[in-house]
């Protein structure tokens, strides 16, 4: 099989996740923190050893706990940056990047002819003889990546490469690797935290909360269909679980709802309702007549974006949070305040039900 398959139970950190991805792909592991991102990833990159786990690249069988297979970190064909560049300090520029094919047993000339490919690759020749503390933090990146690159790996390990840049840095280094991935049709797992990096570098995404996979499919499919309440959050939309009742739906809370299922779903399992942000209107008192659903909720927070203004809310069974996006002059007009009670209406027409999958 070619690709990357993984299985990978931690029980210390509570974390057991599994996922597959075809040659050549791209995947976004995204989730809150403390979710097991980076646990994945470690196991993946044989620095941490699963209770119970199985990593297959290309037909190698990398960890088998159930066979006693552990390839070590070095031996794996797989490379990893992290959120540092994490350069040896000593070394130049590029005899940081010649280091791996050197580790390979290439000829010093060798090394340096690919180190040089890779820093022309990532735009840094420029700073082939500097040492790593004469470098910016995206600079040190670039160099990171060169550097891993040029150890040839058959999949490459991303975590939060842009976390620890600045705002102005990170834009450059997100289209060189969406350069030097999808252009270079690389086998990589990417762990981010932000919506841009899944969108520009990925072909897939998985999301991760509490130590399982709650959530997979295309990018768009993930944004546009959430099923899990972070993704929803990333996506600007609005989240409810609910499940089937006699005549519809209804939240843990008891509040009925109405929508337009899609074609996925099924009837009687549990359910999402998902809908905008600006297809919710606030009112004062609970509006007569279907069919809308009405939730009752307390604002407890008011943003002013832009044109529109955000209007956040905890329902008032305090299971899930809502958003309205509403204009200026409605805010003044209702004299909404953090702390008030409304009542958030939403069209049945406007909320799509989408059925949970269980992965
Ligand atoms: N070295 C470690 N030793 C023990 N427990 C750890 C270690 N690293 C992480 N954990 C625990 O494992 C769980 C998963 O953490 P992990 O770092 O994988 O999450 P993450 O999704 O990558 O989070 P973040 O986005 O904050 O980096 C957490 O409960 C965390 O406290």
């Amino acid at each position: 099989m070619t690709g990357l398959s993984v299985e990978a139970r931690v029980d210390a950190r509570g974390v057991d996740v599994g996922f597959d991805l075809g040659e050549g792909e791209v995947l976004a592991v995204l989730g809150p923190n403390g979710a097991g991102k980076s646990t994945a990833l470690s196991v993946v990159a044989g620095l941490v050893r699963p209770d119970f786990g199985r990593v297959e690249l290309n037909g190698r069988v990398l960890t088998d706990t159930a066979r006693g297979v552990a390839v070590p970190p070095h031996r794996r064909g797989i490379a990893l940056l992290a959120q540092q560049a994490l350069l040896f300090p000593h070394l130049t520029v590029a005899a940081n990047v010649a280091f791996a094919p050197r580790s390979a047993g290439r000829g010093r000339r060798e090394a340096r002819a690919i180190a040089e490919k890779w820093l022309d690759a990532v735009d840094a020749t420029q700073f082939a003889d500097r040492r790593p503390h004469e470098l910016s933090g995206g600079q040190a990146q670039r160099v990171a990546v060169a550097r891993a690159l040029a150890a040839e790996p058959q999949a490459l390990l991303l975590d939060e490469p842009m976390s620890a840049l600045d705002v102005a840095a990170a834009p450059a280094l997100r289209v060189l690797l969406r350069r030097v991935l999808r252009e270079g049709d690389r086998t990589a797992v990417v762990v981010t935290h932000d919506i841009l990096d899944a969108l520009a570098l990925a072909d897939r995404v998985i999301v991760v909360e509490g130590g399982q996979v709650v959530e997979f499919g295309s990018v768009r499919d993930v944004l546009t269909r959430p099923r899990s309440a972070f993704a929803a959050r990333i996506a600007g939309l609005n989240l409810v679980p609910v499940f089937g009742a006699q005549d519809g739906f209804e939240t843990e809370t008891g509040v009925r709802l109405h929508g337009l299922p899609d074609a996925d779903f099924v009837p009687g399992a549990p359910a999402v309702a998902v809908f905008a942000p600006h297809s919710v209107a606030v009112h004062r008192r609970s509006p007569e007549g279907s069919p809308r659903n009405v939730f009752r909720v307390s604002i407890s927070e008011i943003e002013v974006r832009g044109p529109t203004v955000r209007v956040r809310a905890a329902e008032a069974g305090g299971r899930f949070e809502l958003s309205a996006d509403v204009t200026a002059a409605s805010v003044a007009e209702l004299d909404l305040v953090p702390g008030l009670d409304v009542f958030f209406v939403v069209k049945a027409t406007e909320v799509a039900l989408h059925a949970v999958r269980t992965c």
